[in-house]
C-alpha cells in the first residue's frame, strides 16, 4: 500500500458521532448484553463479561493471558504497541478485532473446561439459518433452472452479493435494525465489474477460485450455491473456501457454520437445494472444494500485511473473491480514501486477480465515479456509506 503522504488516513474510533465511534461505544456493549442473555453462563463468566463491558467503553487495551494459544499471533499483530491505549485511540480495525478476541476469552472459548468451544453467537446464527426467509430463498432455487445461463449466473452472483446483508452484528445497530429495502433514489449497485469477473471464469475454463467468506447463514448459503454453480458449469474445477478459525464479528462463518449450512441444503424441501447440497458435500469429500481457516482471517491487520503463506495461496488462484464489508476494509487498508480513488490502485498490493462483493456498511469506499458519489450525497448525505442498502462488485483483473 502506498505509504506516501498521499495515503488516506486509517480509520480510528475516536471521533464522537462517527460511525466507528458508534460501533465501539454502542454496538459492542449491545453485543455483550446479547451474549449474556443467550446463555446461562454462571457468575464467573458473567463477571468477566461485565468487566469487558466496563473496559471496552471506559478502559484501555489490556494484554492477553500469558498462556493464550494465539498470543504469538497477537504480539506479531501489534498488541504490545496498543496495550495501555484507549479503544478509541487505536486503529478501529484493531479495536474491533481485539474486542471479539476478548469476548471469546471472557466466555471461556479457549479455556479447557465446560465452555471451551461453545460459540456465543450460535443461537442467533441458527435462528437466522432456520428462518422463514431462508426457506423462501431455498425454495426459489427450483425456478433458477428454467433461466437462461447468463440470467442464472447473474442471479447466483447477486444472491451471494446481497446475502452480505445477513450481518447479525449490523442488525444490532440502528442502521441494520430491520432487513429492509430502504427507498432511495440512488442505484443499489454503485459499481459493477461482473463482466470482468465472468471473463476470468469462462464456461468450461477450469479456473481455480478462492472465496473468502464473511457471514454464516443467509450469506454463506448463497456463497455455497455460487460455488456449486461455478463447479457445475465447469467455470471452476477447484475451489477453496476461507472461513474463520473461531467465532468473530458475531456472524462470521466458521467450519461449524459451514456444516450447519450444508445440512440446511441437504435437508431442504426443494430438489434444487438438496442437489446443490449433495454436490457440495461430495466436492468437500473429493477435495474439489477445500476449506481453510487461516489465523490471519481473524486478525486486526489489512491484507497488505498478510503472511507469505496466505499471499502465496491467493497468488495460485485464477480469482480470489472477498466477501463483505470487513474484508473490503482490510483490502483497501481501512483508510478513508476519496471515493473516486481507483479500486485497481488501492488493491495493487493483492497477489492476483481479486473481486470484492460487498454491501456498504462502513465509511470506506473506492472506485466510484464522481457523478455517482455526487448523486448519493445529494440524495442521502453520508448515510449511503453505512446503511447497508448499497453494494459494489469491484474486480481488479490480471
Ligand atoms: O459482515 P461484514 O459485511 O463484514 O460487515 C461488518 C460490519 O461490522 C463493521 O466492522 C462495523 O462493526 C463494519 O465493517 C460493518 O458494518
Amino acid at each position: 500500500m502506498p505509504d506516501s503522504p498521499a495515503a488516506a488516513p486509517v480509520l480510528v474510533g475516536g471521533a464522537p458521532g462517527s460511525f466507528p465511534h458508534s460501533v465501539l461505544a454502542e454496538r459492542h456493549p449491545a453485543i455483550i448484553r446479547q451474549v449474556q442473555d443467550a446463555f446461562p453462563y454462571g457468575p464467573d463468566i458473567r463477571r468477566a463479561l461485565d468487566a469487558l463491558l466496563d473496559n471496552c467503553t471506559g478502559g484501555t487495551i489490556e494484554p492477553l493471558p500469558g498462556d493464550a494459544p494465539d498470543l504469538a499471533h497477537w504480539q506479531a499483530w501489534g498488541l504490545a504497541e496498543h496495550t495501555g491505549r484507549t479503544w478509541f485511540e487505536v486503529p478501529w480495525l484493531f479495536a474491533e478485532s481485539y474486542f471479539y478476541r476478548l469476548l471469546l476469552e471472557a466466555v471461556g472459548w479457549f479455556t479447557p473446561g465446560p465452555w471451551q468451544g461453545i460459540d456465543p453467537f450460535r443461537p442467533s446464527k441458527l435462528a437466522e439459518l432456520h428462518s422463514a426467509e431462508t426457506d423462501e430463498e431455498l425454495a426459489a432455487l427450483d425456478a433458477l433452472d428454467d433461466l437462461p445461463p447468463d440470467d442464472r449466473d447473474r442471479a447466483l452472483l447477486h444472491g451471494s452479493l446481497w446475502g452480505n446483508r445477513a450481518d447479525l452484528g449490523f442488525r444490532l445497530s440502528a442502521e441494520g435494525g430491520a432487513d429492509r429495502h430502504e427507498e432511495t433514489s440512488a442505484p443499489p449497485l454503485l459499481a459493477d465489474d461482473s463482466d470482468t469477473l465472468w471473463a476470468l471464469l469462462p464456461p468450461g475454463g477450469g479456473a481455480s477460485l478462492c472465496l473468502v467468506a464473511d457471514n454464516a447463514g443467509r450469506e454463506l448459503v448463497p456463497d455455497l450455491l455460487l460455488i456449486a454453480h461455478l463447479l457445475a458449469t465447469g467455470r471452476v474445477t477447484r475451489a477453496v473456501l476461507h472461513l474463520k478459525p473461531h467465532p468473530y464479528f458475531v456472524s462470521d462463518a466458521t467450519t461449524a457454520d459451514l456444516l450447519d449450512a450444508l445440512r440446511r441444503l441437504t435437508d431442504a424441501p426443494g430438489e434444487a437445494a438438496r442437489g446443490h447440497g449433495r454436490r457440495l458435500w461430495e466436492a468437500l469429500d473429493d477435495d474439489t472444494l477445500t476449506v481453510r481457516a487461516h489465523p490471519f482471517s481473524a486478525g486486526p491487520l489489512p491484507y497488505d500485511a498478510m503472511p507469505a503463506d496466505l499471499r502465496a495461496e491467493f497468488a495460485r488462484h485464477t480469482l480470489t473473491v472477498l466477501k463483505g464489508d470487513l474484508n473490503y476494509r482490510r483490502l483497501v487498508g481501512d483508510r478513508l480514501w476519496p471515493p473516486t480513488t481507483p479500486f485497481a490502485d488501492v488493491t495493487a498490493h493483492f497477489p492476483g486477480p481479486v473481486a470484492a462483493l460487498r454491501t456498504l456498511k462502513s465509511d470506506v469506499i473506492t472506485g466510484l465515479d464522481a457523478r455517482t458519489e455526487a448523486g448519493l450525497t445529494a440524495a442521502e448525505g453520508q448515510r449511503w456509506r453505512t446503511s447497508g442498502t448499497h453494494a459494489v462488485i469491484q474486480v481488479r483483473g490480471k
